[in-house]
Parts: C-alpha cells; sequence; structure tokens
C-alpha cells in the first residue's frame, strides 16, 4: 500500500507563500519524480509529506490516515528519506548508519545483520566498508549507503531529494538504473525531486512539474513529453 493524497495543501514561511493550494494523489508503488524551478517548493512538499514540517491548511493523508494524528517519530521511521547532502552521521561507521532506524525499532543483533547483508548486496556495497566513517567514502559511495539507510526498515514510502545531484554523470546513471532494479523487485511509493528533466522523465512513472508553489503538469511522463501544458513545462523540454 500507501496511497499519498494531499489535499488543498498551503505553507507559508512568514508572510512568504511557499505552497499555494497544492492538491494531487500518489497511487501505491507509483514513482513519481518532482521537477520545477529553484525555490519553486520542492524539497517543502517533500518535508511536508515527511511531517517534518506542517501545512497551514489542507492535509496530507498516507494510506488514508492524516499524517497530522500521527506520531511523527513513528511516521518518519516508516518513511525512507533521502536528500542530496546525504545526511549521513559522521561520527557513526557506515554499519550504524544503516541499522540507524532498526535501532530504533529494537531489531535484534542477528536479525539487524542479516538485513545489512541483503541491503549490501541491494545497493551493490562492499561489506569491508562497514566499518569505515562517512568521511572515508566516495560521493557515489555515500549515496549508496543514504539508500541503503532509507530502504533498511522496508519502507512502503521513500522520498528522495536531489538524492544523486551530488555525483559524477555515470555514478548517477547507474544510481538511477539500481533504483529502478530495486523499486521493481520490491516496491514502493517514490516520490523523487530532480533538477534534471532527463532524470525527472527516465525514473517517474508520472512527472510533477511546480513552478511557484504551484503544479503546473502531473502527468505520465510520455504525456508530459507530448502535450506539454505551459510555456514553462516546454521551456523545461527544451533542455533534453
Ligand atoms: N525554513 C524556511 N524559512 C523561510 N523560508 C524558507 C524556508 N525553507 C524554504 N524557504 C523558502 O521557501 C521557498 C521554497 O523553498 P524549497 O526549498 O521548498 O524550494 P525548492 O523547490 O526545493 O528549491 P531548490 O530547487 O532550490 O532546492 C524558497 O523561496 C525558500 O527560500
Amino acid at each position: 500500500m500507501s496511497e499519498i493524497i494531499c489535499n488543498h495543501v498551503k505553507k507559508a514561511y512568514g508572510e512568504t507563500i511557499v505552497l499555494h493550494d497544492v492538491s494531487f494523489t500518489i497511487q501505491p508503488h507509483e514513482r513519481i519524480s518532482i521537477i520545477g524551478g529553484s525555490g519553486s517548493g520542492k524539497t517543502t512538499l517533500l518535508k511536508l509529506l515527511n511531517a517534518l514540517i506542517l501545512p497551514d491548511e489542507g492535509s496530507i493523508q498516507i494510506d488514508g490516515i492524516d499524517i497530522s494524528t500521527m506520531d511523527a517519530n513513528l511516521l518518519r521511521q516508516s518513511i525512507g528519506y533521502v536528500i542530496q547532502s546525504i545526511g549521513l552521521f559522521p561520527h557513526m561507521t557506515i554499519y550504524d548508519n544503516i541499522t540507524y532506524v532498526l535501532r530504533l525499532k529494537k531489531w535484534d543483533a542477528i536479525r539487524m545483520q542479516q538485513r545489512v547483508e541483503e541491503l549490501l548486496h541491494i545497493v551493490d556495497l562492499d561489506a569491508t566498508l562497514l566499518t569505515r566513517y562517512p568521511d572515508e567514502l566516495s560521493g557515489g559511495q555515500k549515496q549508496r549507503v543514504g539508500i541503503a539507510r532509507a530502504l533498511a526498515a522496508d519502507p512502503k514510502v521513500v522520498l528522495m531529494d536531489e538524492a544523486f545531484g551530488a555525483v559524477d554523470e555515470i555514478t548517477r546513471h547507474t544510481l538511477q538504473e539500481e533504483l529502478l532494479r530495486i523499486h521493481a523487485v520490491d516496491p514502493f511509493t517514490l516520490v523523487f525531486v530532480t533538477h534534471d528533466i532527463k532524470e525527472a522523465l527516465y525514473l517517474g512513472e508520472r512527472v510533477m512539474v511546480m513552478k511557484d508553489g504551484c503544479v503546473e503538469q502531473f502527468d505520465t511522463a510520455q504525456h508530459i513529453r507530448q502535450h506539454p501544458k505551459t510555456a514553462f513545462v516546454k521551456q523545461l523540454l527544451s533542455y533534453l
């Protein structure tokens, strides 16, 4: 499961309205990418889905439950979240980073060890890295650790914010393919924020284009390509 419904959500920081009356539904297991100009509200939207911030108006439901009524910590433990700066804990080993949520959930050591082995296989990382600290890894390896950590507790929703933005083109493409492979094997609802239209169309079954806090178009990748609704969407497609 994990249908996400965003219902007339409005968010402002002080006087500045960052999201205006945003509504959409994401189907269980769907892959959505979000693209838009800088400051259009993409990260704010992900933070709302993760209950890191709350809407001023409107509501967000996951599987029919308004997330503002849920325990925020439990909600976040059930959602995988990967950000560009990765957010690995620098003072923890890679093993401890990957198992962070599992330890919060009080998994026993043997089960955790087995899950880490599975995760290393899924994200194609070598077990010798487990005792290292984040500083001792390359950018691509850190991204893989970030993905492994996000997937550790088998979340039904995964939010990725410019997750592959800080790696070279080849690593980026490899990570994109791996993400699709991981999703195909054990699907989850994926919301992937990117600045790259090519990446948005490649990863998203549907693509949401945002501008100035509004959704300009939310359609299948094919429909966006064939029928861009606004000048802004056309402009994005011109970068392909
Ligand atoms: N904590 C905050 N306090 C005040 N304003 C904020 C805060 N966080 C974000 N903003 C503002 O809200 C707007 C939307 O920011 P957001 O990070 O959601 O945009 P974005 O689409 O993710 O941008 P980018 O692509 O540059 O990362 C921006 O104008 C930003 O300056």
